[in-house]
Formats: C-alpha cells, structure tokens, sequence
C-alpha cells in the first residue's frame, strides 16, 4: 500500500515508513492511495476470531509489503497479550440498542492502548531491520501521553518527549506519564493547552534541521498508523452485532477526529455503519461544523472530560481530504485559509454530503455528571466522562431501528474527581496502578515558546551522542 499527503505536495510512502514519518514533509497528513476493501465473505471469516488475529488481517492490506505478516501477526499477539480482558474489546449491552465497546482494557485505561502498545513493536521492529534511531515528539490532552510512554518507554531505538497542558489533565493522567522514570522518556508542562501544544509538535516537523538531526517522528493520530491501528475494533463491535447483515451506528466521543475517523474508515472497508454520531464537550468546533457549517476557532475550555479539550482537529483534514474527492490542492488551500483566518466552511454540496453521514452532538459538564449517574443508577455501569458524552449522544442521536457502538474510551477510575462528583465515590485504580499516588514525579515546565521547547528537545535527543 502507498500513501499520499493530503496536500499533495509529498512523495508517497510505504507503511513502514509512514510509521517513522508521522507527518509529511508538506504539513499534510498521510492518506492510503485507495481503501482496501472486504468482501461481505470476507468479513464473515473474521467473526470469532480472537481479537489479536482479526486486527493483523484488518491491518494487514494498510502495511502490505512493509512488513511480512507472520511478523504483523506476531506483534498484534504481543501487543494485545498484556490486557486485561480476554475479548480485550468486549462490547457491553447498555440499554435498548445501546452498546459500549470498552476500549480501557489496556496498560494505561484508555482507548490509545490499542493502537499504541501495537506501534511500540512496530517501531522496534522497522528500526531493528533499517538501523537508526527516532525521536518521538507528541502531544497529549491526558491519554495518549501515557499511553505512548508506556509503549516506549525502555525501548533502545527509540527516545520519547510529552507535551502536556500543565494543569489541564486529571492527577491520574498527569502521574501516569510523570512517574514513568526510563532514560529515554521526557515530560514537557507546557504553559498553554492541547492546541498549544500540537502546534509545538508539528512546528517541530515543520523545522527541518532539527527533524532531520534527531529523527522526529510521531504518536499522535496525525500518525497514518494510529488510525490503521484503531480500525479493527469496529470490525469486531459491527460483526458481534450482525454484520454483515445488519447494519450498525456509532458513536464516539470525539477531540482529535481520530477514533471517529477509524470508524468511518471501516465503513469505506466494507463495515455497514449507517450513521456516525461526533459527541463534544463544550468545545464543540465539531458540532458547530456539522450543525452549520461554520469551523471557526474559540478558546479552548477546561471540562470535566479533558481528553476533548481541544480547538483544532487534526484528522478533520483527512475527512476534508476524502469529501474534496482527494483534491490535494482543494485540501492545502482550505488548511492554510483556516490557518490564517480560523474560521473554515465548505461547499453546500460537500457539507451536506459530510452530513449524510456525520451527526454532530455536544453535552455541558452538567449534563455529562447527570448521564454518568443515570447510567449508574439504569444499569450499573460507571462510565467515565467521556464515556458518557458518548452514550448521551447514541441516546440523542440513534438513528431509528440501528443499534448504537458507542466508544468507551476510558476507565472512570482515571477521572476520580468528576466520578465522585455524579455518583458520590471514587473508583479504585486497578491493582498495577495502586502506587500510583506515592510513586516520585519526573518533567520539566516550560513556556509556550518554540525556541525554549526546541532547545529542550534537542539537548534530550543529543543527551547520549
Ligand atoms: C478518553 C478519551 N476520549 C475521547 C478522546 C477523543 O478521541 P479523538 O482525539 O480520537 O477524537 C480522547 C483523546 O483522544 C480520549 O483520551
Ligand atoms: N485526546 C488525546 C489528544 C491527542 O489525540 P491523538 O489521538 O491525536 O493522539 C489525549 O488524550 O492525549
């Protein structure tokens, strides 16, 4: 499979080494060329097969030859062997038609796990067969930090930096990545928020000498192989719920457009998915997109849900991409008009054509405390606050007679405070994660300013030569 920017103005790469890429050279996002396809046959021989075993066939036409399956079939065992569930995504009935597919079972509690333990042997292997090593740079608004730490940390071809709001993420979040001590992992507090942070990390790409001197690669799903990694488990939620034959929505708390942008990538691979429901927090660009049409930038606000905290939504850029019909031009245009003025609307017919499929909903921190408590209350079950801006939605939006997928992205335990706050406790961390409070804190701070961070980041990735 080769894969093209969605500017255009790239060289098209294999999976491998979009994998060390992240971001390509024009500031775009990388694409596949087409989108494999599976048969409605096809689809059939995946249902009940062990979950490590269905993402290496799911994947495998996204790598192609960059990596001979056997060895891809491997890795996803490796990397799935560690959780904590022995369906490692189980999909749990709710309500009427109301489905949460649990994406937490991994090392750090939430959804990134799947896609990251994964990426963590892909790196190591790509790197052990061409030599060299890379620097990762990305940015977290509290999950995918840890989550990628955990992946990397130790690793010996591979150093790590985090950039985090400082301030913005839960106490839980926050541990999880800063008590992690390994040589090869850095901590930034950055004085800003998510947004602030993503512009760091893609300014870093955008420096040339400093991302050819230290191998600048990324974790974020700006990164191809994230997305290719978050696809399977909606295979597996669609086929446990009859498809082929039956057709599903779902619906997904969303900040970075990635995980819903997975969904919608199974749907072009042949996953019947009728409806795709875009669930925000106040800070709702996406809504408001969907509602009207109208992109336009507002302040990022803090929430009880910090994970969606967030103003621009990198993977939109690959949506765009696709309803433009691939026009590269069309895409780098519109990005940099956005850049610029920090509003963005579309053609009628293309705004439609998204809406066709996309629904767009948006909860208040009120609301989201009163659905985790209801959901406790109805059924027993302790979402976490994203979680719940998930179910909210499926209840809001299912389309009628379609069961509703709705992404359970986190484990409630990671969000004590706002747990405590709709149901009156606090959850337990899961044994491994009992010390957590106790464990010795490691990061700097720094100001949002590029040159500090850079200089940062250089002298880390230099720290051994
Ligand atoms: C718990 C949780 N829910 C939802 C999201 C939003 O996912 P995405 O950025 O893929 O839209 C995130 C962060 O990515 C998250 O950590
Ligand atoms: N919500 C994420 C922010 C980045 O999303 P990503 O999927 O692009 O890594 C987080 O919790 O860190």
């Amino acid at each position: 499979m080769r894969y093209v920017s969605t500017r255009g103005q790239a060289e098209g790469k294999d999976f491998a080494d979009v994998l060390l890429a992240g971001l390509a050279d024009d500031g775009g996002l990388y694409m596949p060329e087409s989108w494999p396809r599976f048969s409605a046959a096809e689809l059939r021989a995946l249902r009940g097969l062990p979950y490590a075993e269905l993402a290496a066939r799911v994947m495998a036409p996204f790598v192609g030859e960059a990596i001979d399956f056997a060895d891809l079939q491997a890795m996803c065992r490796r990397a799935y062997a560690g959780f904590s569930h022995p369906a490692v995504v189980p999909l749990v009935q709710l309500d009427t038609g109301i489905f949460a597919l649990e994406l937490f079972h991994g090392p750090t509690l939430a959804f990134k796990d799947l896609a990251l333990q994964l990426a963590g042997h892909l790196f190591e292997h790509v790197l052990a067969a061409r030599g060299g090593r890379v620097c990762i740079a990305g940015a977290t608004s509290g999950d995918t930090g840890s989550a990628a730490i955990e992946a990397m940390a130790g690793r010996s071809r591979v150093d790590i930096v985090i950039l985090h709001p400082e301030g913005r993420t839960s106490e839980v979040q926050r541990r999880q990545m800063t008590t992690v001590t390994a040589p090869n992992v850095m901590n930034i507090a950055l004085k800003g928020n998510f947004d602030d942070c993503q512009d760091m990390v893609k300014a870093m790409f955008a420096d040339v000498p400093l991302r050819t001197a230290i191998s600048l690669s990324a974790v974020n799903s700006i990164n191809f192989a994230r997305i290719a990694a978050q696809i399977p488990y909606y295979f597996a939620a669609a086929l446990a719920l009859g498809a082929p034959e039956r057709e599903v929505a779902v619906a997904v708390p969303t900040g970075n457009f990635g995980n819903v942008l997975a969904a919608w990538a199974a749907k072009q691979m042949g996953v019947p998915i009728g409806k795709f429901i875009v669930a925000s927090n106040r800070n709702d660009i996406l809504s408001r997109f969907l509602a009207s049409n109208d992109m336009s930038l507002r302040p990022v606000e803090e929430s009880l849900s910090p994970s969606m905290d967030i103003g621009v939504s990198s993977n939109f850029e690959r949506l765009l991409h696709e309803f433009l019909g691939r026009d590269a031009q069309a895409t780098a245009r519109t990005m940099a008009d956005f850049r610029a003025t920090g509003k963005m609307s579309v053609a009628e017919d293309v705004w439609r054509a998204i809406r066709r499929d996309f629904t767009g909903f948006r909860l208040s921190d009120e609301a989201t405390l009163a659905e985790v408590a209801r959901t406790w209350r109805e059924a027993q079950y302790l979402a976490d606050p994203h979680t719940a801006i998930g179910l909210a939605a499926a209840r809001a939006c299912a389309p009628v007679g379609l069961p509703v997928i709705v992404a359970a992205t986190a484990h409630p335990a990671k969000f004590p405070d706002a747990i405590e706050k709709a149901v009156g406790f606090r959850p337990a961390l899961p044994p491994h994660l009992s010390g957590l409070y106790e464990r010795q804190e490691r990061y700097v701070t720094a100001p949002n300013d590029f040159e500090q961070v850079k200089g940062l980041v250089r002298n880390f990735a230099n720290r051994n030569i």
